[in-house]
């Protein structure tokens, strides 16, 4: 592991990462391979989480070839040095943010969307110049493999490498320096990911998950609102970071959400969801039998089969849920979906205020009002108005957690942030001496009083004007003094 980290630490000492042709031609690289070994990436995806490939096509791989077009359309300019805004003491030199690739960096991703959660980080990290290792999860093993294999036939082998395995590989990995690392997975993992990462003071971008929470106001379009729901919560098998968790209502409410929900399940999935090639699977035992744990005791409005040899659970609404219930104190992160009936929108926020930051918010109401008063009064690392999932699907959002949901944040843009450094720079002439001797000991009064002047007054229009005189003036005392 040393060897290899070693080996792309070299590649990018090099430069070769650096040029931005360099870069589009990787990511090119990358597109041409999504497009020629479509078939093979359907199929993996499919195996990994019993996913039909038109699911599969529209699930992973259009979010991958939506960001390798917006990060070859923005590169230049992403890439390019801003100008900055200087005070009078520097308004001759110039000063820019300059973006500059961080190094080698570490993508570990989680099985739930596997190849988007390794592709799109790795996008944003070949666009910003930097080598890579991606490290696909272990539960998803087929697209694992077939990263593995695919993604050294068409990128600098010696930049991007793909490590493959479970805990122990990943302990290994993380003992090595990276220059940043960006993990997607559960909050546990991630601190163990940030506890190593602080061994060598690296940064993290950590993508975890949380209890998404959704509430539905009474002024509301329920029919609209619970097929969005049905849709976002069911999708992926309920497996996906930014499901609505559990729904917040008032009780009068709770009967014809559910009767909604379960006609949408019907339209959806048919009258033999385990026959529909839309409704996924559980992605392993452990994860059907958390599930399972979960239901004891609830009472099920609707679902609730389940079926251990082929890991199904039916689409499963919970009624009348104790918030201190198991399903109510952890990610569900599977089909079921609990209500919980509270007075009014005040309740609604404090229940979300009494827990974690969430990964999402959902709000429905006809209110406008009302939605902006539950953004403003709540905290989670992203928000959906009137619907769910789809600020994920918006690449000029950042995407990320807040508090226990993550930090740091990616997609579009803000991948190409995340895996740079905005270098601040100031160039400055060698000439200009007898207006730096203000700085210069020995300090007096007359000089702290133009430091002053010069950094800290504030103009008005008249003030402007006579300062622009001033400076003019100063400008030509200057010019003079130093150049004829
Ligand atoms: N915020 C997001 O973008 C996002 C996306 C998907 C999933 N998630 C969250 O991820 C969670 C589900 O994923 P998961 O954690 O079950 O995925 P997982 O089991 O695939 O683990 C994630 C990664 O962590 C690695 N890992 C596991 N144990 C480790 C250890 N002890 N030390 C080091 N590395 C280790 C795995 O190999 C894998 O690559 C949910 O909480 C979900 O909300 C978040
Ligand atoms: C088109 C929807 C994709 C959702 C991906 C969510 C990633 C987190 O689990």
């Amino acid at each position: 592991m040393e060897r290899q980290v070693q080996r792309l630490r070299q590649a990018f000492r090099s430069g070769r990462s650096r040029p931005l042709r360099f870069r589009q031609q990787q990511l090119e690289a990358l597109r041409r391979m999504v497009q020629e070994r479509e078939e093979d990436i359907l199929a993996a995806i499919a195996a990994d989480l019993s996913k039909s490939k038109l699911n599969a096509y529209s699930h992973e791989v259009i979010t991958i070839l939506g960001e390798i077009d917006f990060m070859l359309a923005n590169l230049p300019e992403l890439a390019s040095a801003k100008p900055a805004k200087k005070n009078l003491l520097t308004m001759l030199d110039e000063a820019y943010l300059q973006p500059e690739p961080l190094g080698v960096v570490l993508i570990i991703g989680a099985w739930n969307y596997p190849f988007v959660l390794i592709m799109q980080p790795l996008v944003g990290a070949i666009a910003a110049g930097n080598a890579a290792i991606v490290k696909p999860s272990e539960l998803s093993e087929n697209t694992a493999k077939l990263l593995a294999k695919l993604l050294p036939q068409y990128l600098d082998q010696d930049l991007y490498a793909v490590v493959n395995g479970g805990v122990a590989e990943t302990t290994e990995l993380l003992k090595q320096r990276f220059d940043h690392i960006l993990y997607t997975g559960n909050t546990a993992v991630g601190k163990i990911v940030m506890e190593a990462a602080a061994k060598h003071l690296t940064p993290v971008t950590l993508e975890l998950g949380g209890k998404s929470p959704c509430y539905i106001d009474r002024d509301c379009d329920l029919d609209v609102a619970c097929r969005r729901i049905t849709w976002g919560k069911y999708m992926n098998c309920g497996q996906t970071c930014i499901a609505p968790d559990y729904v917040l209502c008032e009780a009068s409410l709770q009967d014809q959400i559910i009767q909604k929900i379960k006609e949408t399940v019907k339209e959806f999935y048919g009258e033999n969801i385990k026959e529909s090639p839309d409704y996924e699977r559980i992605v392993n035992l452990r994860h059907f039998k958390r599930l399972q744990g979960l239901l004891e005791g609830q009472k099920i409005a609707f679902g609730g089969e389940t079926d251990e040899v082929t890991r199904y659970i039916a689409p499963t609404v919970l009624t009348d849920v104790d918030p201190n219930s198991k399903v109510m104190q952890e990610e569900i992160f599977g089909p079921i979906l609990p209500i919980v009936s509270v007075k009014n929108v005040d309740e609604a926020i404090s229940f979300i205020n009494d827990r974690e930051k969430p990964l999402a918010l959902y709000v429905f109401s006809h209110n406008n009002k009302l939605i902006k008063r539950v953004i403003e009064e709540t905290s989670s690392g992203g928000v959906t108005g009137n619907d769910v999932i789809m600020h994920f699907t918006v690449n000029s959002l950042p995407f990320g957690g807040v508090g226990a949901s993550g930090m740091g944040a990616y997609h579009g843009k803000y991948s190409f942030d995340t895996f740079s450094h905005q270098r601040p720079c100031l160039l400055k002439g060698l000439k200009g001496e007898s207006v730096n001797k203000l700085r210069y000991p020995p300090n007096s009064q007359s000089k702290l009083g133009w430091a002053k002047f010069l950094l800290l007054k504030k103009f008005n229009r008249a003030g402007l004007l006579t300062l622009l005189v001033t400076c003019l003036a100063v400008v030509a005392a200057v010019f003079i003094k130093e150049y004829l």
